[in-house]
């Protein structure tokens, strides 16, 4: 699908006009080349009709250094060129890859189901880097050389008109046949950086899953895989470079007749016009000066064709929008929460319904047990409180406030989550749990650390809160990664928690030391823990139980403890482990 114009233009706008000083000092080096370029065959022109005419030596010699300090300059300013082209390419590029980075931790979790991490990565990396050119030369070179075009032919004018006719006419069909090019390997770089998209998805996701790869012996099958995505995309690129390759021969033959015709016109109007042997020079590297742009414009259009690709993509990425609609309200208090569901029912794909009609009240400080067999929608009941979905209907409330008013910021400051799946990043223990929030400061964590048990395991540590952990927490128990990722909601002091508790069995000395923690994660703050053990759920003032995405059962946990009917108090008697499993 080709790039509309508006798209160009609005990535460049965005992106260029911050920075638009830099942008005007390019201009001006562009400007400077430019003239030179067009000064430089002049004075070779009085160069050779000076020797003709047997002018003095010296002024020969000074029409010579002029040449040479013209040419050296040209350098120059390319080199100042060049290194401003950088400075802009690279903001632009930084800019738009913390634009898009921003956009993707913000779209919703259904649309990070569907595209895997290294896509995304691709798309945010490969394809931005794709576009440097685009920010920084681009747009510039192009209209810079399309100056340089018509400065040659007004002069070329100058020097005779039926020069200059002749060479707009050429110019005219060149410019013709190159139209009729552009847009031609568009779509084959598309879906080349595509298939470049899909390798790396592909990489990213069997890596992330080494361990489980190898145990399972699909190491083979794998490979398998990383050879079908591979061949892929070499397929593409070929044929991607085939179709450039053509547009490129074509150029190149058309830049050829330009020549020839240049030296037939300069042979007859020596011949028939008088002109000088200095004039017929100028008329040949005239030529050649605008053979040259037209090159720079087939080469600009044929970076363009690839950039397409990726712009194309880039702004297909930013134009999806965010379902999640951020809220205004910050007026949650700093204690604990009240949390109300009002008759929620929601469904990851349509007509399948994953929460139906669930009523839940929960006052300020009260703990609840959540329970149901795996897939009976407990976690999504959980997302639908941090916000990482809406509820298809009904309304979710905390202290009487609907989560959807709320600011996202605020939201996720008082709801802290604990998933089954803690990620350890490849960063300092300090980073890794106060996520980057220089405000936490180290006694404030180290505090933390203590309350949860954590400080044997900190002492431990060679370099204390700056000791680097190993990318994925590999270095660490279950039980400690666990600890460490309370320790993370401990010090952003939530108003409610909640815990997808760890189904793994855990040795009784890291299981007591988690009792501990939890309870000191509960203090004050109300609580929604997904439970699978006994010991959690005992803590729990009320207790849900979930069956296919409904509510079989609710109500405080004594009550059903008493009720020999309940469906807790027969997953008591069965013993709940079991049962849940
Ligand atoms: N991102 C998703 N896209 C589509 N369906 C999903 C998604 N996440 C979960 N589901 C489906 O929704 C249903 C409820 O899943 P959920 O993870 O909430 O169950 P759960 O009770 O927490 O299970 P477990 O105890 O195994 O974590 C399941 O049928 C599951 O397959």
């Amino acid at each position: 699908m080709p790039v509309s114009l508006d798209t160009y233009r609005r990535l460049l706008l965005t992106y260029l006009k911050p920075q638009w000083p830099r942008v005007l000092v390019l201009i001006l080096l562009l400007a400077g080349t430019i003239s030179i370029s067009l000064i430089n065959p002049q004075i070779l022109r009085a160069f050779v009709d000076g020797a003709g005419s047997q002018s003095a030596l010296s002024n020969l010699i000074v029409i010579a250094l002029f040449f040479l300090i013209l040419s050296v300059l040209r350098q120059v300013i390319a080199i100042a060129e060049a290194y401003v082209a950088t400075d802009v390419a690279l903001l632009a590029t930084n800019a738009l890859r913390a634009d898009l980075t921003l956009h993707c931790l913000q779209l919703d979790s259904t649309f990070h189901t569907i595209h895997a991490p290294g896509e995304l990565i691709e798309r945010v990396d490969g394809d931005v880097s794709a576009l440097s050119n685009f920010f920084s030369r681009m747009v510039i070179t192009l209209f810079g050389n399309l100056f340089l075009l018509l400065g040659v032919l007004v002069l070329l004018f100058l020097v005779d008109w039926r020069v200059g006719l002749t060479l707009t006419i050429f110019a005219a069909c060149a410019f013709l046949v190159i139209n009729r090019l552009r847009g031609l390997a568009t779509p084959h770089w598309e879906a080349e950086r595509q298939a470049s998209a899909e390798l790396f998805g592909f990489l990213e996701e069997r890596l992330a899953g080494t361990e489980d790869v190898r145990s399972s012996g699909a190491t083979l099958y794998m490979l398998q895989g990383l050879s079908r995505h591979a061949r892929k995309h070499l397929h593409k690129l070929r044929l991607a470079i085939m179709v450039n390759f053509s547009t490129w021969g074509t150029v190149t033959l058309v830049n050829a007749l330009g020549r020839v015709i240049s030296l037939l016109l300069g042979a007859y109007l020596y011949w028939y016009a008088g002109i000088s042997s200095g004039t017929v020079l100028l008329i040949f590297i005239y030529t050649n000066t605008m053979t040259t742009p037209i090159e720079q414009i087939v080469n600009q259009l044929r970076e363009l064709q690839q950039s397409a690709g990726s712009i194309q993509r880039v702004a297909t990425l930013l134009e999806v929008p965010r379902t999640i609609v951020d809220g205004s309200r910050t007026d949650l208090p700093a204690s604990a929460l009240a949390v109300a569901f009002e008759d929620v029912s929601f469904s990851y794909a349509e007509n399948v319904p994953v929460l139906q009609h669930i009523q839940l009240q929960l006052a300020p400080g009260s703990v609840l047990g959540l329970l149901g067999r795996t897939g009976s929608g407990k976690s999504t009941l959980t997302k639908l409180l941090a916000r990482l979905y809406d509820p298809i209907a009904g309304t979710i409330c905390l202290n009487g406030i609907d989560i959807r008013t709320l600011s996202l910021d605020t939201l996720h400051e008082r709801v802290g989550i604990v998933t089954q799946e803690v990620h350890i990043l490849h960063t300092s223990v300090r980073n890794n749990l106060t996520l980057f929030d220089s405000a936490i400061k180290d006694t404030q964590v180290l505090v933390a650390l203590e309350a949860l048990g954590l400080h044997r395991w900190y002492q431990s540590l060679a370099d204390g809160l700056d000791t680097v952990l190993a990318p994925g927490g590999s270095g660490l128990s279950a039980g400690e990664a666990q600890l460490l990722a309370f320790a993370r909601v401990f010090l952003r002091d939530p108003g409610l928690v909640i815990l997808d508790e760890a189904s793994s069995r855990l040795d009784p000395a890291t299981e007591r030391l988690l009792e501990q923690a939890i309870d000191k994660l509960l203090e004050g703050r109300t609580g929604i823990i997904i439970a699978h053990r006994l010991s959690t759920v005992q803590r729990a003032d009320h207790i849900m139980i979930l069956e296919q995405g409904e509510c079989s059962e609710y109500g405080l946990r004594q009550e059903l403890v008493r009720d020999p009917a309940s469906r807790f108090a027969q997953l008591l008697r069965i013993g709940l482990e079991e049962a849940l499993a």
